[in-house]
C-alpha cells in the first residue's frame, strides 16, 4: 500500500473526479442500469464536490501497513466520514505479490488481521473495483461494508491455482456473503467472474447484486449501523441438504484435482465455514493455508505461473529476441488441409475473430472438412453468450472454404495442416511462395519434420516456421515455434503475437527431429513398451503414471491418439515395414533396443478407440471405455516366450523412475543443445501440452526437487541393467551438473558454455 498523506489523497480524489474518475466508471456502469442513472449522476459529484475533504481514497497496492495507518487515521479523524479503497492505474489488486510466498520473511501472513480492521471500522468503508480484483485484492473488499463494481471488473480467488487458499479470511466471509454453492466454485477453481455481465450459458455464481450495493453505498443515511453489513458476523446461508451437498461436492473436487492438494484443502476451509463460528473457521483456515504453505505443491504451481510469463520473452542461440523483434499484424490466416488438426486449428482462428480461408484439395474432402469445422464452430458458439453472431462464422467474409489457392493471394499468413508426409508439404510450400503476396508468413503445422527442409521448397525461408498445435487444437493450450536457420526474428514475433491471440502459451524452440516435446516423449513412450516386454501390462503402467497426476498414462493416450500414428511414422524411417532390411533383428534397430510390439498390434488392426481395440478393447469401435484385454495379456505372454524374454515382476518406482527419467533426461541433452533456452520452456511445453500435472512444476522443475544427483545415479543404474537403450544412458549436462553440485533451476544454463542449435 503507497502512503498516503492527506493532501495526496485529496490530490488523487480530484485527479478521479477531474480526469477518469468515479462519475465516468460509474456512468459507464449506468448505461447499462438506465432506470437509475438521472437520479444517481448528479448525486455522485456533488458528493465528490461536496464531501472532497472526508473522502479518503486508499490505494490497496502497496503496502498493508499504509492499509493500515491510513484506516486508523480515517476512524480517528472526525472530518472523515468514510472511506473508499481503490487501486491505482484501473486495476484494484491483482493481490498478493507470489514472489513473496517463497520468502522465509513473507511466512506471516498479515493481510486478514487488517481486513478484519477494515470490517470493523466505524466509518463505512467501500471497495470501489476497477478492473482485477483478485485473491487477497478481493478479500480486501470482503472485509469493506459496500463494493462497487465497474462494468468490466473482473474478481476471483485464484490462490487454489498457485497452490494456495484464500488465506486472508476469504474461504470464510465469501460464503457468508454469495452462499455456499458459489463460494466453492469460486474458491476451489479459482475461476474469475466477470459480475456485472454474465455470459449467457455460462454458469456463474451471483455475487450480491451490484445494483443493490451500489445504491445503499450512495444513499446510505448517515448513522445507519453497519453491523448488518459486517460479513464475519452474518450467518452462512442454509441449505436443506447441506450435508449431502458438500458431500457430493467433495467427490466432484477430488475428481477434478488429479492429485493437487489445494482444491480439497480449499473445500475444508469452506466446509469449516458451515460448521464453526466465524473465529474458528478462521483458524481452520490458517492450519490448512499453512498445510500448503509448505506442501511443495504452491511452490511447484507458483514456479509454472512465473514460467508461463518467462517464456514470453523468447531468445534464440544467434541473438534474436522478442526485446527487438515486432511482430506484423494478421488481418486474415488460411489453413491448408482439413484434417483432424485443421478443423481445430480453423476453429482456433474463427473463435479469435482472424477471417479465415480454409482450403482443401477436392471437393469431397472440402465438403467433408467444412461440416466439421461448422459442427465444432456450432458447439463453440454455444458455450458463449451470443456466440452464433459474435462468431459470425456463417459470414464468407469471416469464414471461406475453397479448392482454389488462388484465394490465398491477399491472406497475411498461411497455416499448412496436411499430413506428416515431407514431399507433399514441400510441394505446398512451393506453391505457397508462388502464390502468396510477399510479406505473408508460412507456418507448417509439424509435430517432427524438418523445418528447413520445408522452407527450401519456398524463396522467402525467412519467412517459414513451425507452427505445432496440439489435439484438440481449438481446445489444447500448446503452441510450439519452431524457428529454422533463416526464419526472421520478425516470423517468430508474429507467431507468438498469433499464439497470444488463440489464447494458447506460445513456446520457441529449435528444430530438431520432435522439437522439444515429442523428443522428450520418445524415450518415454519407449521405455513403457519396454517394460511391457519386461513383464509389465498397460494397466499397471497406466495406472502409475496417472497415479503420479498425468490425465492419462502412455497406453490410453496411444490409444486415443491413434497406434497407426506413430506406425506411419516408423514405417516412413525404415524401422518397420517394407523397407526394413531383410534379416533386421526383430528387436534391435542399428545396434539399439527396438520393440516391435506396437508395429504388431496395428498389424493386427488393432489402431486404438478408432477400431475399438488398441492396448485396450472398447466396447465398440470409437467407444472411450478402456478395459483390460485378456487377449493382449495371452498376446504379451506368447511374445515374450517367442523372443525368450525373461518375466519379472516390476514395481511402481521402477515403472515411474524409467519413464519419467528418460524423459527429463533427454530434456537435458535438449537444454545443452540449446533446442530450448531454458527448463521453464520445456516445463510449459509439458504442463500445456502433454498433461504433465501441474502441481509437480513440469519435468525439469520436478528434476530439481527429486535431485539431480539421485536422477543420474537412478539412470547410471538403469542404463547398467539396459546398456543398448540410449534414453537411459545419463546426459552430458545432467552429469556437469551434479559435478557442480546441483544447482538450483534458475542457474542451469549458466552452466552451458555457449548453446548452439545444431541444426
Ligand atoms: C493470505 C493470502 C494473501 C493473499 C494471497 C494472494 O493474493 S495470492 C495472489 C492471487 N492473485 C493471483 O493469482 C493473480 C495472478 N495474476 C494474474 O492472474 C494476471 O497476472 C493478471 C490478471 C493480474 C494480469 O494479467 P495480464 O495478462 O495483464 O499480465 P501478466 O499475467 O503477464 O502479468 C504482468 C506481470 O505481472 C506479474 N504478476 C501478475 N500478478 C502477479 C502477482 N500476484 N504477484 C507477482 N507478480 C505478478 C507477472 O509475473 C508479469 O510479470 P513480468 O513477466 O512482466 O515480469
Amino acid at each position: 500500500m503507497s502512503i498516503h498523506t492527506h493532501t495526496h489523497i485529496y490530490k488523487l480524489a480530484s485527479k478521479l473526479h477531474v480526469q477518469s474518475g468515479y462519475t465516468v466508471i460509474f456512468f459507464k456502469y449506468l448505461i447499462c442500469k438506465n432506470t437509475i442513472y438521472t437520479f444517481i449522476v448528479p448525486f455522485l459529484i456533488s458528493m465528490l464536490i461536496l464531501c472532497q475533504p472526508h473522502l479518503l481514497l486508499v490505494s490497496v497496492e502497496i503496502f498493508l501497513q499504509a492499509l493500515e495507518d491510513g484506516l486508523k487515521r480515517a476512524d480517528a479523524d472526525p472530518s472523515v466520514k468514510a472511506v473508499m479503497i481503490c487501486g491505482e492505474n484501473g486495476k484494484f489488486s491483482a493481490g498478493a505479490d507470489i514472489k513473496g510466498f517463497s520468502s522465509p520473511k513473507r511466512r506471516g501472513i498479515a493481510l486478514g488481521p487488517i481486513v478484519s480492521l477494515i470490517e470493523r471500522s466505524e466509518k463505512p468503508v467501500v471497495a470501489a473495483i476497477e478492473g482485477v480484483a483478485l485473491g487477497g485484492g478481493l478479500e480486501v473488499a470482503l472485509g469493506c461494508h459496500y463494493r462497487i463494481a465497474h462494468v468490466k471488473a473482473r474478481m476471483g480467488l485464484p490462490e487454489v491455482t498457485i497452490g494456495l487458499l484464500p488465506g486472508a479470511e476469504g474461504t470464510q466471509r465469501l460464503p457468508r456473503l454469495v452462499g455456499v454453492p458459489a463460494a466453492l466454485d469460486m474458491i476451489t477453481t479459482g475461476k474469475v467472474l466477470c459480475l456485472v455481465i454474465p455470459p449467457k450459458g455460462v454458469k456463474i455464481c451471483s455475487l450480491p447484486d451490484v445494483d443493490a450495493l451500489f445504491c445503499n453505498s450512495i444513499f446510505l443515511p448517515p448513522g445507519q449501523p453497519l453491523g448488518p453489513r459486517r460479513l464475519s458476523l452474518k450467518p452462512v446461508p442454509k441449505l436443506p441438504n447441506m450435508e449431502a451437498f458438500l458431500s457430493e461436492a467433495l467427490v466432484k473436487v477430488k475428481k477434478q484435482a488429479h492429485g493437487c492438494l489445494a482444491p480439497e484443502l480449499c473445500f475444508q476451509a469452506v466446509k469449516a465455514a458451515t460448521e464453526q463460528p466465524f473465529a474458528d473457521g478462521v483458524r481452520r483456515e490458517q492450519e490448512l493455508f499453512n498445510v500448503l504453505l509448505t506442501s511443495g505443491q504452491a511452490q511447484a504451481l507458483q514456479y509454472a505461473f512465473f514460467a508461463e510469463r518467462a517464456v514470453q520473452k523468447w531468445t534464440t542461440p544467434s541473438g534474436a529476441s522478442w526485446k527487438s523483434a515486432s511482430p506484423q499484424p494478421i488481418h486474415k490466416a488460411a489453413v491448408i488441409g482439413l484434417g483432424t488438426m485443421g478443423r481445430g486449428i480453423v476453429t482456433s482462428l474463427v473463435k479469435a475473430k482472424i477471417p479465415v480461408v480454409a482450403l482443401e484439395q477436392d471437393l469431397e474432402y472440402l465438403n467433408m472438412g467444412r461440416k466439421a469445422v461448422m459442427f465444432l464452430l456450432e458447439r463453440e458458439a454455444m458455450k458463449m453468450e451470443q456466440g452464433a453472431q459474435t462468431l459470425d462464422f456463417h459470414n464468407p467474409a469471416r469464414l471461406q472454404f475453397t479448392v482454389d489457392f488462388d484465394v490465398l493471394r491477399d491472406v497475411d499468413l498461411v497455416i499448412e495442416a496436411v499430413f506428416e508426409n515431407m514431399a507433399l508439404k514441400k510441394e505446398i510450400f512451393h506453391k505457397l511462395s508462388r502464390i502468396c503476396k510477399p510479406g505473408a508468413f508460412l507456418c507448417t503445422n509439424t509435430s517432427a519434420l524438418n523445418i528447413n527442409e520445408i522452407a527450401s521448397a519456398t524463396s522467402r525461408p525467412q519467412q517459414v516456421i513451425g507452427t505445432h498445435f496440439f489435439s484438440p487444437a481449438h481446445v489444447m493450450k500448446l503452441l510450439e515455434i519452431i524457428y529454422g536457420h533463416h526464419t526472421s526474428p520478425t516470423t517468430i514475433a508474429t507467431a507468438m503475437q498469433l499464439a497470444k491471440v488463440l489464447k494458447k502459451v506460445g513456446v520457441v524452440v529449435g528444430n530438431c527431429f520432435g522439437f522439444a516435446g515429442n523428443r522428450m516423449m520418445f524415450p518415454y513412450a519407449q521405455q513403457a513398451v519396454f517394460l511391457l516386454e519386461e513383464g509389465s501390462r498397460p494397466e499397471a503402467v497406466d495406472q502409475v503414471i496417472e497415479d503420479f497426476g498425468f490425465r492419462i498414462g502412455p497406453f490410453r493416450m496411444s490409444d486415443l491418439a491413434g497406434l497407426d500414428v506413430g506406425w506411419r511414422s516408423r514405417k516412413g524411417q525404415g524401422l518397420t515395414g517394407p523397407s526394413l532390411p531383410p534379416g533386421t533383428p526383430a528387436r534391435q534397430r542399428h545396434g539399439h533396443r527396438y520393440s516391435p510390439l506396437p508395429d504388431l498390434l496395428c498389424e493386427n488392426g488393432r489402431f486404438g478407440q478408432k477400431t475399438g481395440k488398441g492396448w485396450y478393447q472398447y466396447e465398440k469401435a470409437g467407444g472411450r471405455t478402456a478395459k483390460p484385454d485378456p487377449w493382449l495379456h495371452s498376446f504379451l505372454s506368447q511374445y515374450r516366450d517367442t523372443h525368450r524374454i525373461k518375466t519379472r515382476f516390476i514395481d511402481q518406482e521402477e515403472i515411474l523412475e524409467r519413464c519419467l527419467f528418460s524423459l527429463i533426461n533427454e530434456g537435458f541433452d535438449i537444454l545443452a543443445e540449446g533446442i530450448a533456452s531454458g527448463p521453464e520452456h520445456l516445463d510449459v511445453i509439458y504442463i500445456n501440452g502433454y498433461g504433465w500435472p501441474k502441481h509437480r512444476g513440469g519435468p525439469m522443475f520436478y528434476a530439481s526437487t527429486v535431485g539431480l544427483s539421485r536422477i543420474l545415479a537412478k539412470l547410471q543404474k538403469y542404463s547398467e541393467a539396459h546398456p543398448d537403450v540410449p534414453g537411459l544412458q545419463p546426459s552430458a549436462f545432467l552429469k556437469k551438473l551434479v559435478a557442480m553440485g546441483n544447482p538450483p533451476l534458475k542457474e542451469w544454463m549458466s552452466y552451458l558454455s555457449r548453446p548452439n542449435n545444431k541444426l
